[in-house]
């Protein structure tokens, strides 16, 4: 291919040169609502290399002007004829050109998450992208800038910062900051994620902190892709962590600067030992929990402040699936009460010969998007933070502050209730210190004031909102009735249960859709019956008396055979004779999926099982973004 475009360089310029976009986006087109303001994804190409422009290849990839949005273009062979070109343009937050600098980038995307940190929150950078499109050169850029910021003097208050660069390496990590130690990621009995031997330093002046960055640099594991001679192989995370010392209570501000190790695309992969596809295999497995993760808290948040937007309750985020996520738990544990902020810089390589891959690339950053859809006039409600302006929230402030008060244009200059919600702890009482007589006792018992406020609020929301089980059936208790009942069959659950479902026992209750565990009969010893603690799980398709005569299970069996005294098993005579029989139920086995916690349905390995041999139902639920089932309770 590579060859076919040099040999067609000029036609594609010509053809590129002739491209007229058209007026909307293909591809990532800006939804109807907002995207999250708490992630940030924008995409950086790269400028154009010597041996790539040496070697004859053209330009693939062009930003539109005044928009954000990426136009890629790429040769095809026609079957006769020229070759023509086919284009594909993708949108997000914000683009950056090959004429860019790493410090416009710092200015517009990372600048602001250094007094988010300061200030108590988690700020973290994620640069993704194909091997060679230049993560490390924007990362290692950023860590200076952001060096700067940190120890120019410009940030409000006394702090303490410490710093720790580890690598990851598939499940091994190893401490940059130590001679590459190898450290352990845990998690301790408070469920904190902690780096078990990775040493931190304190730092408190920009040459040792850029020291550090630069000596850490050098110990990271690279290897020679196709793309780059010095491809880094492993995740590279330098978290900076900030001290407020006047605020002992307070949470740590936490800003992370991850390098991710560089994806490769199946082409350049051809040339790789079992090792490497292994390394390449885990690098990318990572990378898709890490989407996950990105996303899922991303809804989460968009579900925690304010009503509800997202259709599931408590949006799923398999941070534990991965040892990249485990580490970065603070960022997306939706059940953590940090404030994150998130931003992504996704690395395009321009070049034409290289668009299949940056365009995986700007899929993955437009995955990443969440966008909430837009509210309908939100309501004002005196008990609902959420639905307060700034007004109405320094009106509140005035009034429940306590004596001294607290003054709402230091706490809240500009913002409205929800973003105050968002404010990390320690800004929050930073600012509440700032008015004259406040003690740190006061200002927390006002923080804690208007949490429990929000908190309740949330809570009576949620109840109101449950459908009751009477509700649950009727065609006019929602405004859209069809969307309710959408939402129930996301669970194995039965969405017709009524109230006294839980005191029939399930036996009576069987019905195709419900997911049963059972002990495994003999003859079905080696087939995936993989449920918890070796048992089998399995969802019930229909009874067995209903099943055609040629339906045949798992083993090859059939499932319905005809034998003396069940001659008519399909005729109301063997309708009669079946509830005199030990009732089966022909079922689909439920088998482990790939992640640690998923099952998948092998709806074509089908199984009988006697209600006898099963013993509980089990409630999954399907979640979109791994698409796989979870067990619930
Ligand atoms: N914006 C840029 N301006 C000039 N040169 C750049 C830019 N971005 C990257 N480069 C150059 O491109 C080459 C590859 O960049 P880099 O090593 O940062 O890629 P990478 O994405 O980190 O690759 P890998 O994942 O394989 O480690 C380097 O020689 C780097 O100096």
């Amino acid at each position: 291919m590579e060859q076919f475009l040099l040999e067609n360089a000029e036609r594609f310029k010509l053809l590129v040169s002739r491209f007229k976009p058209n007026a909307a986006p293909t591809k990532g087109g800006s939804e109807p609502g907002d995207s999250s303001p708490d992630i940030l994804v924008s995409a950086r190409v790269r400028p154009m290399l010597e041996d790539e422009t040496d070697q004859g290849f053209p330009v693939g990839v062009y930003l539109r002007d005044g928009t954000n949005t990426l136009d890629f273009h790429e040769l095809r062979r026609p079957v006769r004829g020229l070759p023509t070109i086919s284009s594909f343009n993708y949108t997000v937050d914000r683009v950056f050109g090959p004429d860019a600098t790493t410090a416009d980038i710092y200015e517009s995307l990372v600048k602001p998450l250094v007094p988010w940190a300061w200030g108590g929150g988690i700020g973290t950078m994620f640069a993704y992208g194909q091997t060679g499109s230049g993560k490390t050169f924007t990362v290692s850029g950023l860590e200076q800038l952001v060096a700067e910021t940190l120890m120019d003097g410009s940030l409000d208050g006394e702090r303490k910062i410490h710093i720790c660069i580890i690598e990851l390496a598939g499940q091994t990590a190893y401490d940059l900051l130590n001679s590459r130690k190898q450290i352990s990621i845990l998690e301790d009995s408070f469920g904190t994620t902690q780096m078990a031997g990775a040493l931190e330093h304190q730092v408190t002046d920009k040459s040792s902190l850029l020291e550090l960055i630069k000596a850490a640099a050098s110990l990271r594991h690279t290897a020679p892709t196709l793309k780059n001679d010095t491809s880094s192989r492993s995740h590279a995370i330098c978290r900076i962590r900030i001290e407020n010392p006047l605020i002992p209570s307070a949470e740590d501000g936490l800003l992370y600067l991850i390098d991710l190790a560089g994806s490769e695309a199946a082409r350049d992969k051809t040339d790789h030992d079992a090792t490497r596809m292994k390394e390449s295999r885990e690098i990318n497995t990572s990378l898709s929990v890490l989407k996950d993760c990105i996303r899922g808290r991303a809804l989460a948040d968009a579900d925690v402040l304010g009503p509800s937007t997202n259709k599931r309750q408590g949006a799923y985020v398999p941070f534990r699936q991965s040892t990249l996520t485990k580490t970065l738990k603070h960022v997306f544990d939706p059940a953590s009460n940090r404030s994150c902020r998130t931003v992504v810089v996704a690395c395009v390589n321009p070049c034409a010969a290289d668009v299949g891959a940056s365009k995986n690339t700007l899929r993955y950053a437009e995955m990443l998007r969440v966008v909430v859809p837009k509210k309908k006039g939100v309501t004002y409600d005196l008990n609902v933070p959420a639905t307060w302006n700034n007004e109405q929230l320094r009106s509140w402030i005035e009034k429940n502050s306590g004596n001294p008060p607290i003054s709402a244009s230091l706490l809240a200059p500009h913002e409205t209730g929800p973003q105050l919600l968002r404010l990390p702890l320690s800004e929050f009482l930073t600012r509440c210190l700032k008015s004259d007589g406040v003690s740190p006792e006061q200002a927390q018992a006002f923080q804690a004031k208007f949490w429990k406020l929000h908190v309740d609020s949330s809570q009576q929301q949620r109840s109101n909102k449950k459908p009751d089980p009477a509700s649950r059936t009727s065609t006019t208790a929602s405004s859209n009735p069809s969307q309710t009942r959408l939402e129930l069959l996301d669970c194995s659950a039965d969405p017709d249960a009524d109230s006294d479902a839980g005191v029939i026992p399930f036996k009576q209750r069987i019905r195709p859709g419900m997911v049963v565990s059972f002990d495994p009969p003999a003859e079905y010893a080696g087939f995936a019956v993989g449920g918890p603690r070796g048992k089998g799980l399995a969802v019930v398709l229909s009874p067995v008396w209903a099943v055609s005569r040629r339906v045949k299970d798992v083993r090859g069996a059939l499932v319905n055979p005809v034998t003396e005294g069940n001659d008519d098993a399909h005729g109301a005579e063997g309708k009669g004779k079946r509830e005199r029989e030990d009732e089966a139920y022909l079922c689909a086995l439920v088998m482990p999926g790939l992640l640690p916690g998923s099952y998948g349905v092998g709806l074509w390995r089908q199984v009988v099982v006697q209600v006898s041999r099963m013993e509980e139902e089990v409630l999954m639920e399907w979640d979109e973004a791994t698409r796989y089932y979870y067990l619930t309770v």
